[in-house]
């Protein structure tokens, strides 16, 4: 194997690779954090750098002698840096328009700390491990969790570690602002039971419980401002399509696969930790569920600024009523019914319930339909808490706290939304009138059939046992006859 070169010769030479591995470094950095980050962050390495620069990076080696052990070592530690910068430039898009900040409530613009003065900073991995605390890094990541961040989870350990210094003897450990970014992002929150899950055994089985107490919580402060937004440096925002009443949706793309994806995030900070796992129980759900044609596809989720963002696929728009109301015929509504009652018999038939379709949270993408907002669905056999969805499309038992057949309030729900879609007008806040459409008691609908209408009633009959299961509704012969009759028009 060939050996470091030895001698003064050396030094010039070993200079000059220092400043190209130095430039190449930033160079890295540059295409990959994008010119806005880069504008962040670039003191904080350069900081990094230039401190570098005073000490020995390879104290004993010729920085060219890749072949010897200690060089093998650190050109390790630069490929590890270099993989996880490695975002391919030509797929990142233009970066977000405001430079100076990350995000618009101005939090992740911290200030780096100031770097504790240095006598020595000593770069062996040896010494880099040593006084450290692994347990303090040692939470289990997930199965699910992607390869990517695994290998950021590892630079930032570098990175901390490195961050190590020594004066009088005494070590001091600080990590710095870039550090403690990546590891916000690839610390995984604490395991917790999803409550959807029908697997009673899965339940019972929490493989991270060691790790609870040292992170008792969903992590308010570390997944907090003050680092790199998630949300930023993987999406480009392209415009707000949802605003929802506890949550803003926003158009996106991100930008290692070029792909849209709506991105929903919470629009107030939660603060304690009730609120955020009542707010993961929308994804819970979501996750649990697994994949359906009409059921929006999820895709990820995290917290940042203690705020939960949702990656989902992306649809055209919703069945807002204000929007779309005059589209409907009959044959249209009834198409929207049959997906969606498939979606339901779909949840329904894995014990849960939405508690809150209606218009808006109805999507539609390429013709199809899909239902979408899962913040209020719960468990069919009651082991959830229940919160219902909108008043206007509760039926009259879930406002009496009775909650014998939920699956029969997402039946309702459905029969009031289809009428509001045929009537093409938003349905009254209160009043007799919805009194009487909770009562089954529904107006005739000209030019609409009786076969139709009559379907609408028994959906919303008051008594839930009436009304028919997702499965039945689905083998309604009036479905047949729309496609026949769309077919033959
Ligand atoms: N995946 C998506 N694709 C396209 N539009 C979406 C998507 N998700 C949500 N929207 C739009 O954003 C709006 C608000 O989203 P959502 O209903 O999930 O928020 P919310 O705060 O839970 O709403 P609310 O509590 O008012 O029902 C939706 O009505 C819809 O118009
Ligand atoms: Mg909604």
């Amino acid at each position: 194997m060939k050996r470091k070169a030895q001698g003064n010769s050396n030094r010039i030479q070993k200079k000059k690779s220092k400043q190209r591995m130095k430039g190449s470094l930033a160079r890295h950095l540059t295409v990959q954090l994008g010119q806005q980050q880069q504008i962040q962050n670039s003191s904080r390495f350069q900081n990094l750098l230039d401190s570098d620069s005073e000490t020995e990076l390879f104290p004993s080696t010729s920085p060219l002698d890749f072949d010897s052990d200690a060089n093998i070592t650190d050109e390790k530690d630069f490929i590890l840096s270099q993989d996880f910068f490695c975002t391919p430039d030509y797929i990142t898009p233009d970066p977000p328009a405001v430079p100076s900040t990350l995000d618009c409530n101005n939090e992740e613009t911290i200030q780096c700390p100031k770097s504790p003065e240095k006598l020595k900073t000593v770069r062996s991995k040896r010494q880099r491990l040593d006084g450290i605390s692994e347990t303090s890094f040692s939470f289990s990541i997930s199965a699910p969790q992607e390869a990517s961040e695994l290998s950021m989870y590892t630079s930032a350990n570098n990175d901390i570690k490195t961050a190590k210094t020594y004066e009088s003897g005494k070590i001091h450990s600080y990590v710095s602002q870039s550090a403690v970014a990546l590891r916000c992002r690839v610390m995984p929150p604490p395991c917790i039971k999803n409550p959807y899950l029908q697997d009673a055994s899965i339940l019972d089985i929490d493989p991270f419980d060691n790790h609870r107490s040292k992170c008792a919580g969903l992590y308010p402060a570390v997944i907090g401002g003050d680092g790199l937004s998630r949300y930023r440096s993987d999406f480009h925002e392209i415009e707000k399509i949802g605003d929802g009443n506890f949550s803003r949706v926003f158009k996106v793309l991100k930008r290692i696969d070029g792909c849209m994806y709506a991105v929903k995030h919470s629009t107030r900070q939660l603060h304690k930790d009730t609120e955020r796992r009542k707010a993961l129980m929308e994804i819970q759900a979501l996750a649990a569920l697994g994949s359906h044609e009409n059921i929006v596809g999820y895709y990820s989720s995290w917290f940042e600024n203690e705020k939960l963002y949702i990656q989902m696929e992306l649809c055209d728009h919703s069945l807002s009523i204000n929007k779309f109301s005059n589209l409907f015929t009959e044959a249209d509504v009834l198409e929207a019914m049959h997906q969606i009652a498939k979606a339901l018999q779909f949840i329904h038939e894995q014990g849960i319930a939405h508690l809150d379709v209606k218009p808006d949270n109805i999507y539609v993408k390429n013709g199809v339909y899909k239902l979408g907002d899962f913040g209020c669905a719960t468990r069919l056999d009651r082991s959830l808490p229940i919160e219902e969805g909108d008043a206007r499309y509760m039926p009259q038992e879930i406002l009496n706290e009775n909650y014998d057949c939920l699956d029969k309030v997402d039946i309702f729900s459905m029969g009031i939304t289809i009428y509001e879609l045929v009537r093409g007008s938003s349905l009254p806040e209160s009043g007799t009138q919805l009194l009487n459409l909770r009562e089954g008691k529904l107006p005739l609908m000209p030019g609409h059939s009786m076969q139709f209408q009559n379907l609408l009633k028994v959906m919303m009959d008051p008594d839930p046992t009436r009304r028919p299961s997702a499965r039945e509704l689905l083998e309604n012969p009036i479905f047949e006859r729309a496609r026949k009759d769309t077919k033959n028009k």
